[in-house]
């Protein structure tokens, strides 16, 4: 067993309580000496580069990610298969309370990730729905692989409200630990900067589980990433974030300058 056994209604209780919607962070979810091997299997960024995707937007920098599974090193291939098995899934379901939850074969947006120094990725909700069969994205897992991970290092995953006013927690990516939350308009989550010294990486696997049936009062549409400023980035978000945001900011901008004109 390389997935520790759950207390599942210690957890499902820690969930239920949770802010600011569901999530749990779980240290030491893998068998240590399992965590080791998976975390010593990660390629170098460099190999990764040539086996994935890398990130350069504006939102979303320094980021190396791996899909295909087929690429997997023997321990992360264990690992998604543990992740994806009806037993794991069995247990989020039951301590989420979301019936039926699927894998993706396809691990679309999951699988190894590594971000150098730099990188950050900004807060966001992310798609809700897998366009190809049909299903509705409902939780996401993260498990860090970094050893000796400083605080200084940043890096953290952060979990804000709906509005990007209050964030609720910081999460270091610190070595077999876990986290875990639900998908939904409102679970606005992001990536500090990633401070590492140059030389070491942010490493995470990254699975998604979905369900055939849509999320209780969804409202039909199917988006993307939805990226949102947080606080301090208001020059961002007005300036910086996609353009039908942007052309609400000039347009009501021009009003407010076309006001002061006026009272002069
Ligand atoms: O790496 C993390 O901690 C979060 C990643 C994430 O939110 C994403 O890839 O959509
Ligand atoms: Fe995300």
């Amino acid at each position: 067993m390389i997935i520790k056994p759950l207390d599942r209604d210690a957890l499902r209780a820690r969930v239920r309580e949770a802010t600011p919607f569901p999530n749990l962070c779980i240290d030491g979810l893998l068998d240590e000496e399992f965590a080791h091997r998976a975390a010593d299997a990660f390629p170098s960024f460099e190999q990764a580069l040539t086996m994935g995707r890398q990130f350069a937007a504006l939102n979303e920098r320094g980021k190396v990610q791996v899909t295909n599974s087929a690429l997997f090193p023997e321990p992360i291939a264990e690992l998604n298969r543990a992740l994806a098995s009806p037993e794991f899934r069995d247990d989020l379901s039951y301590i989420f309370e979301i019936p039926e939850l699927l894998d993706d074969p396809h691990l679309i947006g999951g699988g190894m990730h590594q971000t150098g120094p730099q990188g950050h990725l900004d807060v966001h909700v992310d798609f809700n729905f897998e366009q190809d069969r049909k299903l509705h994205r409902r939780l996401n897992i993260l498990v860090y692989f970094n050893r000796d991970w400083r605080p200084e290092w940043g890096g953290e995953v952060e979990l804000w409200d709906e509005d990007v006013k209050v964030r609720h927690h910081a999460f270091l990516p610190v070595f077999n630990r876990c986290v875990i939350f639900a998908t939904s308009e409102a679970s606005y989550h992001g990536v500090t900067a990633v401070k590492c010294p140059p030389g070491n990486t942010r490493k995470s696997f990254a699975a998604y589980y979905y369900t055939q049936q849509a999320p209780e009062g969804w409202d039909g549409k199917a988006h993307s990433t939805v990226f949102k400023a947080r606080p301090d980035e208001i020059l961002k978000g007005k300036v910086l974030m996609p353009a039908e945001k942007m052309g609400h900011w000039v347009r009501s901008t021009l009003r407010g300058a076309k006001k002061l004109i006026k009272s002069k």
